[in-house]
């Protein structure tokens, strides 16, 4: 907290505004003086030069003590601000890493990214701005109003008749400017996600050469960003100009009347000099009239993304270590892994049902089947990324609830189906796993003035075991032609690599932390065959000792498996090795007899393949057309026939994945 901080600052503007009704009462005994008259109080006639001096040097004594005090003020309070911003960032941003999967399955990016930036600043500009302004003005008016009184109640009277008008004026005008300038910023975040899913979708754009329409609906919504901005502009620029004319108003009847006052009612207790002294208190009053308004908005603002922000810092991970069931004393995992009829829910959806599967450790496990089967569902229950409805995972016989999460993790690499790569090197990006020197924690709840220093940058991964990775990720001999090799820089999301380049990389940085259960999630399809066939063999030296799950579509990737098992609708429905499976005649002989057929297809040159039948013709050429569902899986489409490289044995564009679909290089 920054209690201290806030006392502080808020005592510096009470002392400030006291200080200041100084200033005032100075200009009244000058004026007073230098016109001989005399207050009913002190009837001391004129004034000596060195009397007019001394008040001068009073004034300008008042306002460097005032200065000084909000000077004193801003060290405080905004820095208070600025520092409980900082704190705040580093919570959320922390908490956040505590969330899991289900948090961000639901949450939007650019949700998240609005809400660490610009609704942490509208609860700063509340807790900062706001909060030195809200005292400001209370101690601006008290001090005022009791001074205006003992100078004229008659005046005061009056003033106070009219600041209901003014201030309800501009009340109303900052409510107004506060809501277009909300209108205004909904767009620019609407413009700015545009832009940024453009830029990131750059390649899906070109594909389909929409980019005049993209053009376009920038444009659009740039105008309308325009309309928004000048419709602030036309109350946001009025507001000085009619706060200058209500307080000019207000400073005429004062004049007038105060003026009345002094010459036909003969007040000998009413002075000119307490008439301008009057006149510069109301002064005063303008500035806080017209921050009643903007007060209201700001922390109306800073509210409501108060709330936001307290709401991501309430959400719950729904999968973490329970203190009373995990066990503490695992600190490692060997990899034996059991499924004990696992079922897993979405709303009414079973998307797993009953699974019952052993994986012994070491072994390694094929997972095939048509698309939305839950594949990937089914490795993320080994990570805990979620846990089953019904049903226990165990993990060398002890139920993965029981593993802390860190252990489990720690024990696992798993390749997602969409790999994501940093905006780093290609070392870091493989080493990224890699343990790193402990980094110093900044202490929370205190004073952090001059103390976040910036955490020592990480050590470099040990550059041995990323280069070994590399080469059985089949990544080595492209990295190799990088222009920098391992210190390449990769653009944002790797945007410089081609499909299978990223895949491989994430390959690469699964491999290299040595987990004992090795999970890779269609992590071979934007390769070729060959470097497919180099890939596993990699993998399967990598693998000595471990456990490997390898979900895949190609039969020429699962082939090799110990054990593979297909998954219809969330059921496993055949399991066995290559041989047992062919021999059982159901999805996956269906799936080889298509790829093998297809293969054929693909390289059938009438030259060097023997003369077929018109109907083994007729079956090569159905098998080649057969629709994307019936083969198991969504295919890129339309099918580029002839397409494929000398030498490949199974590489069919309608029945596999194309392989890296641009040239391999690092544009630099
Ligand atoms: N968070 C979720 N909420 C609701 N349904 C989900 C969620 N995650 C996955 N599903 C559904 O579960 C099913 C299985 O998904 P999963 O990603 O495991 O499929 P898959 O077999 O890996 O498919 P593919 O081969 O296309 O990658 C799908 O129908 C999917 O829509």
């Amino acid at each position: 907290m920054h209690t201290r901080q806030y006392l502080l600052g808020m005592l510096a503007v009470i002392v400030a505004n006291s200080v200041n009704l100084l200033y005032p009462y100075l200009v009244r005994r000058i004026i007073d003086g230098l016109t001989g008259q005399t207050d009913g109080v002190a009837r001391t006639g004129g004034i000596t030069l060195e009397q007019a001096g001394f008040y001068a040097l009073g004034i300008v004594l008042v306002s460097l003590i005032s200065g000084g005090f909000m000077l004193v003020m801003r060290r405080q309070i905004v820095v208070a601000s600025r520092q409980m911003e900082y704190e705040i960032r580093r919570d959320i941003f922390a908490h956040l890493q505590t969330l899991d999967k289900n948090y961000y399955d639901r949450a939007r990016t650019g949700d998240l990214m609005n809400r660490l930036t610009g609704d942490l600043g509208a609860v700063r500009e509340m807790m900062g701005f706001g909060g030195w302004q809200i005292v400001n003005i209370i101690t601006v008016f008290l001090s005022s109003f009791a001074v205006m009184f003992g100078i004229s109640w008659q005046l005061t009277l009056i003033v106070i008749a009219l600041i209901p008008f003014i201030v309800g004026t501009l009340a109303y005008l900052a409510r107004l400017i506060n809501q277009r300038h909300k209108a205004a910023q909904e767009q620019n975040s609407l413009i700015a996600a545009k832009a940024q899913e453009n830029f990131s979708g750059a390649r899906v754009v070109k594909g389909y050469a929409i980019e005049e329409r993209e053009i376009e609906e920038y444009r659009a919504m740039n105008l309308e960003l325009l309309r928004r901005n000048i419709a602030l502009t036309k109350v946001d620029g009025p507001l000085r100009s009619f706060t200058t004319l209500l307080i000019g108003m207000a400073f005429g009847v004062i004049l007038y009347i105060g003026g009345r006052m002094i010459l036909l009612d003969g007040n000998r207790d009413f002075t000119t000099g307490m008439l301008v002294q009057y006149l510069l208190m109301l002064g005063r009053l303008a500035w806080p009239m017209m921050m009643v308004g903007w007060i209201t908005g700001v922390t109306q603002r800073g509210l409501a993304s108060w709330l936001r922000l307290r709401e991501m810092l309430e959400a719950r991970a729904h999968v973490y270590d329970d203190p009373g069931r995990t066990d503490t004393t695992i600190r490692a995992v060997q990899g034996d892994i059991h499924f004990e009829h696992v079922s897993l829910k979405y709303g009414q959806n079973t998307v797993l049902n009953d699974v019952n599967l052993h994986v012994p450790a070491g072994t390694f496990l094929g997972i095939t089947g048509p698309t939305g089967s839950g594949k990937t569902l089914l490795s993320q229950l080994i990570t805990r990324s979620i846990d089953p409805t019904s049903g226990t995972v165990k993990i060398d016989g002890t139920d993965v609830r029981r593993i802390p999460l860190s252990v489990l993790r720690d024990h696992i690499s798993v390749v997602p189906q969409e790999p994501f790569l940093f905006s780093d090197t290609i070392a870091n990006n493989i080493g990224f796993g890699l343990d790193n020197a402990e980094l110093p924690l900044v202490p929370t709840g205190v004073s952090v003035v001059g103390l976040p220093k910036m955490p020592d940058i990480p050590p470099h991964p040990d550059p041995e075991r990323v280069r070994r990775a590399a080469a059985l990720a089949g990544l080595a001999g492209d990295v190799e032609d990088f222009p920098k090799g391992y210190d390449t820089m990769l653009g944002e999301r790797g945007v410089t690599l081609s499909g299978g380049q990223r895949q491989r990389t994430a390959i690469a940085r699964a491999i290299v932390r040595e987990p004992a259960i090795l999970i890779l999630d269609d992590s071979l399809s934007a390769v070729d065959t060959e470097t497919e066939r180099r890939i596993i063999d990699g993998i399967r030296e990598v693998a000595k000792g471990r456990t490997v799950i390898l979900i895949a579509h190609r039969v020429s990737t699962l082939r090799h498996a110990d054990q593979i098992v297909v998954l219809e609708a969330g059921h496993v429905t055949e399991s066995g090795t290559h041989d047992e499976l062919l021999a059982l005649g159901g999805h996956y002989a269906e799936l080889e007899r298509l790829q093998r057929l297809a293969s054929d297809l693909d390289n059938d040159d009438p030259d060097v393949q023997p003369a077929r039948s018109p109907a083994e013709q007729e079956a090569v050429r159905q098998a080649a057309t057969i629709p994307a569902a019936e083969a198991g899986r969504d295919l890129p489409a339309p099918s580029q026939p002839g397409h494929s490289q000398p030498g490949q044995t199974v590489q069919t564009p309608q029945l596999n994945p194309q392989p890296d679909p641009q040239p391999e290089q690092v544009t630099k």
